[in-house]
Protein backbone atom coordinates (compact mmCIF):
# COMPACT_ATOMS: atom_id res chain seq x y z
CA UNK A 1 0.00 0.00 0.00
CA UNK A 2 1.15 3.57 -0.81
CA UNK A 3 0.55 6.20 2.02
CA UNK A 4 -0.05 9.90 1.19
CA UNK A 5 -1.30 12.55 3.76
CA UNK A 6 -1.86 16.05 1.95
CA UNK A 7 0.48 18.28 3.35
CA UNK A 8 -1.33 21.92 2.37
CA UNK A 9 -1.83 24.64 4.56
CA UNK A 10 -5.44 24.86 2.79
CA UNK A 11 -5.95 21.43 3.61
CA UNK A 12 -5.08 22.14 6.79
CA UNK A 13 -7.07 25.10 7.45
CA UNK A 14 -10.46 23.80 5.97
CA UNK A 15 -9.70 20.60 8.44
CA UNK A 16 -9.38 22.98 11.72
CA UNK A 17 -12.78 23.59 10.65
CA UNK A 18 -14.56 20.67 10.17
CA UNK A 19 -12.68 19.50 13.31
CA UNK A 20 -14.52 22.40 15.42
CA UNK A 21 -17.62 21.13 17.02
CA UNK A 22 -19.13 24.77 16.82
CA UNK A 23 -19.43 24.35 12.92
CA UNK A 24 -22.83 23.68 11.55
CA UNK A 25 -23.82 20.85 9.25
CA UNK A 26 -23.88 23.40 6.05
CA UNK A 27 -20.90 24.06 6.87
CA UNK A 28 -19.56 20.78 7.62
CA UNK A 29 -20.99 19.47 3.68
CA UNK A 30 -19.40 22.23 1.97
CA UNK A 31 -16.03 22.15 3.52
CA UNK A 32 -16.15 18.25 2.84
CA UNK A 33 -17.07 18.48 -0.54
CA UNK A 34 -13.75 21.40 -1.13
CA UNK A 35 -11.26 19.05 0.56
CA UNK A 36 -12.50 15.81 -1.16
CA UNK A 37 -11.90 18.02 -4.51
CA UNK A 38 -8.29 19.10 -3.08
CA UNK A 39 -7.71 15.54 -1.83
CA UNK A 40 -8.39 14.00 -5.18
CA UNK A 41 -6.14 16.22 -7.35
CA UNK A 42 -3.38 13.61 -5.76
CA UNK A 43 -5.26 10.90 -5.31
CA UNK A 44 -6.07 10.89 -9.69
CA UNK A 45 -2.02 11.29 -10.26
CA UNK A 46 -1.79 8.28 -11.81
CA UNK A 47 -5.49 8.08 -13.01
CA UNK A 48 -4.85 6.70 -16.55
CA UNK A 49 -5.06 8.74 -19.64
CA UNK A 50 -4.43 7.86 -23.59
CA UNK A 51 -3.02 9.90 -26.30
CA UNK A 52 -5.50 11.63 -28.82
CA UNK A 53 -4.78 13.79 -31.39
CA UNK A 54 -7.00 17.10 -31.56
CA UNK A 55 -7.00 20.45 -33.69
CA UNK A 56 -6.49 23.99 -31.93
CA UNK A 57 -7.86 26.76 -33.75
CA UNK A 58 -3.96 27.15 -34.14
CA UNK A 59 -2.45 23.64 -34.99
CA UNK A 60 -2.87 20.14 -34.59
CA UNK A 61 -1.32 18.63 -31.40
CA UNK A 62 -1.57 15.42 -29.45
CA UNK A 63 -3.01 15.78 -25.78
CA UNK A 64 -4.45 12.60 -23.33
CA UNK A 65 -7.94 12.10 -22.29
CA UNK A 66 -9.07 9.77 -19.78
CA UNK A 67 -8.81 6.20 -20.90
CA UNK A 68 -11.64 3.64 -21.18
CA UNK A 69 -12.93 1.66 -19.33
CA UNK A 70 -13.94 4.85 -16.86
CA UNK A 71 -12.98 5.12 -13.70
CA UNK A 72 -15.22 4.16 -10.75
CA UNK A 73 -15.79 6.48 -7.51
CA UNK A 74 -17.61 4.34 -4.41
CA UNK A 75 -18.43 5.95 -1.43
CA UNK A 76 -19.45 4.29 1.35
CA UNK A 77 -22.57 5.46 2.83
CA UNK A 78 -23.78 7.16 4.80
CA UNK A 79 -21.07 9.44 5.26
CA UNK A 80 -18.80 9.01 2.08
CA UNK A 81 -21.82 10.62 0.62
CA UNK A 82 -20.41 13.73 1.51
CA UNK A 83 -17.50 13.23 -0.46
CA UNK A 84 -19.45 12.24 -4.05
CA UNK A 85 -19.91 15.50 -5.44
CA UNK A 86 -16.61 16.88 -4.86
CA UNK A 87 -15.14 13.86 -6.63
CA UNK A 88 -17.62 13.78 -9.65
CA UNK A 89 -16.98 17.17 -10.02
CA UNK A 90 -13.11 16.48 -10.72
CA UNK A 91 -14.10 13.40 -13.00
CA UNK A 92 -17.71 14.01 -14.57
CA UNK A 93 -17.53 11.10 -16.87
CA UNK A 94 -16.59 8.87 -13.64
CA UNK A 95 -19.03 6.09 -12.62
CA UNK A 96 -20.39 5.83 -9.54
CA UNK A 97 -21.04 2.58 -7.32
CA UNK A 98 -22.45 2.59 -3.61
CA UNK A 99 -21.12 0.34 -0.63
CA UNK A 100 -23.53 0.71 2.28
CA UNK A 101 -21.84 0.27 5.83
CA UNK A 102 -21.92 0.55 9.54
CA UNK A 103 -19.60 0.24 12.32
CA UNK A 104 -21.32 -1.70 15.40
CA UNK A 105 -20.35 0.85 18.17
CA UNK A 106 -19.72 -2.08 20.77
CA UNK A 107 -17.82 -4.36 19.01
CA UNK A 108 -16.18 -1.59 16.16
CA UNK A 109 -17.08 -4.14 13.72
CA UNK A 110 -18.33 -3.10 10.23
CA UNK A 111 -21.26 -4.70 8.36
CA UNK A 112 -22.51 -4.14 5.15
CA UNK A 113 -26.10 -3.13 4.61
CA UNK A 114 -26.32 -2.21 0.70
CA UNK A 115 -24.07 -2.56 -2.11
CA UNK A 116 -24.81 -1.34 -5.66
CA UNK A 117 -21.72 -2.27 -7.69
CA UNK A 118 -20.35 -2.93 -11.45
CA UNK A 119 -20.49 -7.44 -11.68
CA UNK A 120 -16.94 -6.95 -12.84
CA UNK A 121 -14.63 -4.50 -11.71
CA UNK A 122 -11.12 -5.91 -13.51
CA UNK A 123 -9.01 -3.07 -15.00
CA UNK A 124 -11.01 -0.72 -13.63
CA UNK A 125 -9.56 1.92 -11.34
CA UNK A 126 -11.72 2.60 -8.39
CA UNK A 127 -11.59 5.40 -5.88
CA UNK A 128 -13.21 4.65 -2.23
CA UNK A 129 -14.48 7.82 -0.67
CA UNK A 130 -14.84 7.78 3.25
CA UNK A 131 -13.92 10.66 5.25
CA UNK A 132 -13.07 8.42 8.20
CA UNK A 133 -10.76 5.87 8.68
CA UNK A 134 -10.59 4.50 12.46
CA UNK A 135 -9.96 1.20 13.09
CA UNK A 136 -10.02 0.87 9.12
CA UNK A 137 -12.33 -2.71 9.39
CA UNK A 138 -15.02 -0.59 6.90
CA UNK A 139 -12.17 0.32 4.72
CA UNK A 140 -10.73 -3.13 4.64
CA UNK A 141 -14.06 -4.66 4.32
CA UNK A 142 -14.85 -2.15 0.89
CA UNK A 143 -11.63 -2.85 -0.24
CA UNK A 144 -12.05 -6.65 -0.40
CA UNK A 145 -15.06 -6.12 -1.95
CA UNK A 146 -13.72 -4.41 -4.73
CA UNK A 147 -10.96 -7.33 -4.78
CA UNK A 148 -13.97 -10.10 -4.53
CA UNK A 149 -15.24 -8.24 -7.90
CA UNK A 150 -12.10 -8.29 -9.43
CA UNK A 151 -10.59 -4.98 -9.35
CA UNK A 152 -6.64 -4.53 -8.66
CA UNK A 153 -6.20 -0.77 -8.88
CA UNK A 154 -7.97 0.99 -5.88
CA UNK A 155 -7.08 4.72 -4.46
CA UNK A 156 -8.92 5.13 -0.87
CA UNK A 157 -9.66 9.22 0.02
CA UNK A 158 -10.15 9.89 3.42
CA UNK A 159 -10.39 12.95 5.30
CA UNK A 160 -8.67 11.75 8.82
CA UNK A 161 -6.84 8.93 9.20
CA UNK A 162 -5.61 7.03 12.64
CA UNK A 163 -2.22 4.95 12.80
CA UNK A 164 -3.91 2.14 13.53
CA UNK A 165 -6.37 2.30 10.55
CA UNK A 166 -3.37 2.97 8.59
CA UNK A 167 -1.34 -0.32 9.67
CA UNK A 168 -4.32 -2.32 9.77
CA UNK A 169 -5.63 -1.84 5.98
CA UNK A 170 -1.42 -1.79 4.90
CA UNK A 171 -1.29 -5.24 6.94
CA UNK A 172 -4.93 -6.32 4.60
CA UNK A 173 -3.37 -4.75 1.25
CA UNK A 174 0.10 -6.62 1.24
CA UNK A 175 1.28 -6.65 -2.83
CA UNK A 176 -1.66 -5.28 -3.85
CA UNK A 177 -2.13 -1.70 -5.70
CA UNK A 178 -3.62 -0.04 -3.30
CA UNK A 179 -3.02 4.08 -2.42
CA UNK A 180 -4.11 5.73 0.67
CA UNK A 181 -4.66 9.12 0.57
CA UNK A 182 -5.05 11.15 3.48
CA UNK A 183 -5.86 14.94 4.83
CA UNK A 184 -4.16 14.35 8.36
CA UNK A 185 -3.22 10.96 10.23
CA UNK A 186 -4.23 11.71 13.33
CA UNK A 187 -2.57 11.07 17.05
CA UNK A 188 -4.60 7.94 17.74
CA UNK A 189 -7.92 5.71 19.05
CA UNK A 190 -9.60 6.07 21.76
CA UNK A 191 -11.28 3.91 24.21
CA UNK A 192 -14.29 4.18 21.76
CA UNK A 193 -12.34 3.56 18.61
CA UNK A 194 -12.91 7.54 17.77
CA UNK A 195 -10.26 9.44 15.97
CA UNK A 196 -8.28 11.58 18.06
CA UNK A 197 -8.32 14.65 17.95
CA UNK A 198 -10.37 13.91 15.22
CA UNK A 199 -14.19 15.75 14.44
CA UNK A 200 -16.33 12.88 15.99
CA UNK A 201 -19.22 10.60 13.92
CA UNK A 202 -18.46 12.25 10.29
CA UNK A 203 -22.10 10.87 9.40
CA UNK A 204 -23.90 12.52 12.60
CA UNK A 205 -22.38 16.04 11.58
CA UNK A 206 -22.68 15.87 7.85
CA UNK A 207 -26.39 14.74 7.98
CA UNK A 208 -27.28 16.52 11.32
CA UNK A 209 -28.34 13.30 13.77
CA UNK A 210 -26.32 14.17 16.70
O1 LIG B 1 -12.46 2.46 10.48
P1 LIG B 1 -13.69 2.04 11.21
O2 LIG B 1 -13.42 1.72 12.65
O3 LIG B 1 -14.43 0.95 10.50
O4 LIG B 1 -14.65 3.32 11.29
C1 LIG B 1 -14.85 4.16 10.20
C2 LIG B 1 -16.25 4.06 9.71
O5 LIG B 1 -17.14 4.68 10.65
C3 LIG B 1 -17.91 5.68 9.99
O6 LIG B 1 -19.10 5.18 9.48
P2 LIG B 1 -20.32 4.76 10.43
O7 LIG B 1 -20.23 3.30 10.78
O8 LIG B 1 -20.42 5.72 11.57
O9 LIG B 1 -21.58 4.90 9.47
P3 LIG B 1 -22.26 6.25 8.94
O10 LIG B 1 -21.42 6.72 7.79
O11 LIG B 1 -23.62 5.79 8.50
O12 LIG B 1 -22.33 7.25 10.05
C4 LIG B 1 -16.99 6.15 8.90
O13 LIG B 1 -17.66 6.87 7.89
C5 LIG B 1 -16.36 4.86 8.41
O14 LIG B 1 -17.14 4.17 7.47
O1 LIG C 1 -13.78 9.15 14.79
C1 LIG C 1 -14.57 8.46 14.12
C2 LIG C 1 -14.48 7.06 14.05
C3 LIG C 1 -15.37 6.37 13.29
N1 LIG C 1 -16.34 7.03 12.61
C4 LIG C 1 -16.44 8.39 12.66
O2 LIG C 1 -17.33 8.97 12.03
N2 LIG C 1 -15.56 9.06 13.43
MG1 LIG D 1 -21.33 7.41 11.63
Amino acid sequence: MRLHVANHPLITHKLTVLRDKTTPSSVFRSLTEELVTLLAYEATREVRVEPVTIETPVTTTVGVMLSQPRPLVVPILRAGLGMLEGMVKLIPSAEVGFLGMVRDEETLKPSTYAERLPDDLSGRQCFVLDPMLATGGSLIAAIEFLFKRGATDITCICLLGSPEGVAAVEAATVDANVMLVLGALDERLNESGYIVPGLGDAGDRLYGTV
